[in-house]
């Protein structure tokens, strides 16, 4: 038998632009997690509400003092998954692509279309080669349960839309802006992947609320995105975010069923037993501890 994720919810959240301060936790305790895959953004602030465990880092540091291509990922991740987190929610500043998906809007994101490079995206390399499915990157068990709790605390939320991850840091041109509506994305962001590719590795459900903050630059008589804008939009609907925090805590079914995410290595693995790099394999201890904690 291979060990069980608790019947018990531990939500991870991952704090983006303007939400570093975080959300409010009873008993918060702030910890140094250290990962053996590089250095996370940051602490991580662990605590309740109303008796549901929640862990939260701050994506880009304290202070904002981190771009999206500097950004330690697969260290973010790790951390969370050593803390015990069950579950990651993503909250993302996002430019929309569509007209409906105003600014002040939600959407929980459900797909997405990945233009980054170079990023460092997968905990699994020579040595220990696994491939995940990522058909469907978001766990729509917690979308779901995420949509609803930010509609409780007043917001409007787009129950999906595909968000399309640029490398950044600087703002797509309009060309870019017009040819990503053509492909069929709804929201543009830095941040989401490689960060949702890690957490389907890392055997953790993930969803992603992301908070319009600009049209980006396809409306032609408009002028492009500023980031003092974006800013600005976020830090009136930080309350908002904490409030969709705690209401999702409150709607939480008091048993966590297990979700088939859990497993997500079960059949991924590739790599023989005769033919894995041992170091690998060690710095794996928590991300797939599931596996390795039994066979090794
Ligand atoms: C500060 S504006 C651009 C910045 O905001 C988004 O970050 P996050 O997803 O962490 O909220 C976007 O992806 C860019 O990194
Ligand atoms: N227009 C935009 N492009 C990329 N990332 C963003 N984050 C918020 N708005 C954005």
């Amino acid at each position: 038998m291979r060990a069980e994720k608790s019947s018990h919810w531990h939500i991870g959240v991952i704090g983006g632009s303007g939400l570093a301060a975080g959300v409010d936790l009873d008993e918060a305790q702030e910890i140094a997690v250290s990962s053996p895959f590089g250095e996370p953004s940051g602490p991580v602030t662990t605590g309740h509400i109303g008796g549901v465990r929640f862990s939260f880092i701050a994506r880009h540091g304290a202070g904002h003092r981190l771009p999206p291509g500097a950004i330690d990922y697969r260290a973010n991740i790790d951390v969370l998954k050593r803390c015990g987190v069950t579950d990651v929610l993503a909250l993302s500043a996002i430019g929309s692509l569509r007209e409906e998906m105003a600014p002040g809007d939600f959407v929980a994101v459900d797909q997405f279309i990945d233009r980054t490079v170079g990023r460092r995206n997968s905990f699994f390399g020579p040595g220990m080669v696994a491939h995940v499915s990522l058909a469907d990157p978001i766990c729509e068990r917690l979308s779901r349960l995420a949509t609803a709790a930010a509609r409780l605390a007043g917001g409007n939320v787009h129950p999906a839309g595909c968000y399309i991850a640029i490398d950044g840091p600087q703002f797509s041109t309009r060309a870019e802006s017009r040819t990503y509506r053509q492909w069929g994305a709804d929201v543009i962001g830095m941040t989401a992947m490689p960060e949702a590719r890690l957490a389907r590795e890392a055997e953790l459900p993930y969803a992603l609320l992301g908070m319009v903050t600009d049209y980006d630059c396809w409306r032609e008589e408009e002028a492009g995105v500023e980031v003092s804008h974006i800013l600005e939009v976020m830090h009136a609907n930080a309350e908002l975010a904490r409030r969709t925090v705690r209401a999702l805590a409150a709607s939480l079914p008091d048993v966590r069923e297990p979700s088939p995410i859990d497993t997500a290595l079960e059949h991924a693995l590739v790599t023989a037993s005769e033919a894995r790099d041992p170091e690998l394999v060690a710095r794996l201890d928590a991300i797939a501890c599931r596996i390795f904690g039994e066979r090794e």
